[in-house]
C-alpha cells in the first residue's frame, strides 16, 4: 500500500513536518511495509516557506531586517534545493504577529524588511520567487518594500518620505532610477491571502485596518493616503491599482507587486503542490492523508486539504483529512475528493490538551482509518 502523507501544521500545536511524522507512525503501526510519502504542505500562509525548503532539500538564511515598526528582527527567506527560487513569507519581516495588539499603528508600520528579505536573496543569486503575501501588520501601500529595493519616493521638496501608510500623501515622485535591476531578471509568484482591491470599502484600509489597530477614523484617511499612491503609481506604470483584484493584499503591497515587479497570482496551495511535486509522488498512492487544525466550510476556499484532495482526486485516488476540530458544513468538501474527514481528538479533553497531545492522536488516528481500509483484506 502506498500513502501520500500531505498534512499542512495544526496552528499552535504541531508542524506540517510533526504532523506528517506522527500519521506515518500510525501506519507503519498496523502496516510496516506500506510506503509512505511525507509532503507536509501550506496553503500560502504560515509554514509555506518550511514545506517548501524540506520538499526541495532547500536551506533557511535568516538575517536581521527592519521589523514593522522600525525595530529589528530577525526573519528569514528559504532558499530552494535548485539554488535560485527563493521563498519569502512576508510576515515574518513585516506581519502583524510581531507587534502587540497595543502598538500596532498602520500610520507608521513598514514593509521595509520585507523589501530587505528580498534584496538578499537577490545577492544569493536567486531570481525566482513565491511571496507568501498577508498577514501583514501594514498599509503602506508595499512603499517601504520599495524603498529597500532602492525606488525613491520623494516629497515635492525631494526629500525622501518616511515609513508607513500616514506617509503615502507625501509623496509627490517615484523616482525608479535607482530600482534594483535585477528585479527586471526575476519572476514573482504571489500567494496573496485575500483577493480585495486597493481602494474602497472592500479595500486593504476597510477590510484589514481594523485588525492592524486603526481607528474609524483612521481607516478613512489610510484609504485616502492609499489613493494618492495609487494616482501616482498609476501615472507612472500606466497600471491601475485601485479596483484591481489582490491589491489590497497586505495593506497594498500586492499592488505593488503587481505594478513594478513581473509578478503572477496564484491560489498558495496550487504553489505548494507544484514545488513540492505532490502530483508527481500521487502516481501509484492508494490513498492520501491530509489535515489541519481545523476543518469547516472555509476549507473549500482554496485551504490545505481541500487543494490537496482536488490534485489527489485528479489522479483518481481518494483523500482522508484529519481535523483537531470540524465545524459546519464540511458536505460541501467531499465533492473535491474528500472522502472523509475524522476529528483526532479521542475523548472529551480541553484544547490545550488535545494541543499537547496531537501527534499521539494523530498517530492513533492514523492506525484505525489504516486498519478500516483493510477490513476485507
Ligand atoms: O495582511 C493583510 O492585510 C491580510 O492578511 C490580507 O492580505
Amino acid at each position: 500500500m502506498k500513502v501520500i502523507v500531505a498534512p499542512d501544521s495544526f496552528k499552535g500545536s504541531v508542524s506540517a513536518m510533526g504532523a506528517a511524522k506522527a500519521i506515518e507512525k500510525g501506519i507503519k503501526q498496523y502496516l510496516p511495509e506500506a510506503e509512505t510519502v511525507l509532503i507536509p504542505v501550506a496553503d500560502g500562509g504560515e509554514g509555506t516557506m518550511d514545506s517548501l525548503v524540506a520538499a526541495t532539500g532547500g536551506k533557511k538564511v535568516e538575517l536581521e531586517v527592519t521589523g514593522p515598526l522600525g525595530d529589528p528582527v530577525r526573519a528569514a527567506y528559504g532558499q530552494l534545493g535548485d539554488g535560485r527560487t527563493c521563498v519569502i513569507e512576508m510576515a515574518d519581516a513585516s506581519g502583524l504577529y510581531l507587534i502587540p495588539p497595543e502598538r500596532r499603528d498602520p500610520m507608521k508600520a513598514t514593509t521595509f524588511g520585507t523589501g530587505q528579505l528580498i534584496k538578499a536573496a537577490l545577492d544569493a543569486g536567486c531570481r525566482e520567487f513565491i511571496l507568501a503575501v498577508g498577514g501583514s501588520a501594514t498599509n503602506d501601500g508595499g512603499s517601504g518594500m520599495l524603498q529597500a529595493l532602492g525606488m525613491k519616493l520623494l516629497t515635492k521638496d525631494g526629500h525622501e518620505v518616511g515609513f508607513g501608510g500616514g506617509e503615502l500623501d507625501q509623496i509627490a515622485t517615484i523616482d525608479d532610477r535607482e530600482f534594483d535591476g535585477r528585479i527586471t531578471d526575476s519572476t514573482f509568484l504571489l500567494a496573496c491571502d485575500v483577493q480585495n482591491p486597493l481602494i474602497g470599502p472592500t479595500g486593504a484600509s476597510h477590510i484589514f485596518g481594523p485588525q492592524k489597530g486603526a481607528t474609524p477614523e483612521m481607516v478613512e484617511i489610510l484609504d485616502k493616503k492609499l489613493s494618492h499612491w495609487a494616482d501616482l503609481v498609476e501615472a507612472q506604470t500606466g497600471i491601475a491599482l485601485h479596483n484591481k483584484a489582490g491589491a489590497g493584499a497586505a495593506g497594498g503591497i500586492g499592488g505593488a507587486f503587481q505594478a513594478f515587479f513581473s509578478a503572477e497570482m496564484r491560489r498558495g496551495i496550487d504553489i505548494v503542490i507544484e514545488y513540492t511535486g505532490l502530483e508527481e509522488a500521487l502516481a501509484g498512492a492508494d490513498v492520501v492523508i491530509t489535515g489541519e487544525g481545523q476543518i469547516d466550510y472555509q476549507t473549500a476556499s482554496g485551504k490545505t486539504p481541500m487543494g490537496v484532495a482536488q490534485a489527489a482526486q485528479k489522479h483518481g485516488i481518494p483523500t482522508v483529512a484529519f481535523a483537531g476540530s470540524i465545524g459546519k458544513g464540511i458536505e460541501e468538501l467531499y465533492q473535491y475528493g474528500i472522502q472523509s474527514v475524522h476529528s483526532i481528538v479521542n475523548g472529551p479533553m480541553s484544547l490545550a490538551d488535545a494541543m499537547n497531545k496531537a501527534e499521539q492522536l494523530l498517530q492513533q488516528k492514523a492506525e484505525q482509518v489504516i486498519r478500516t481500509m483493510y477490513l476485507n483484506q
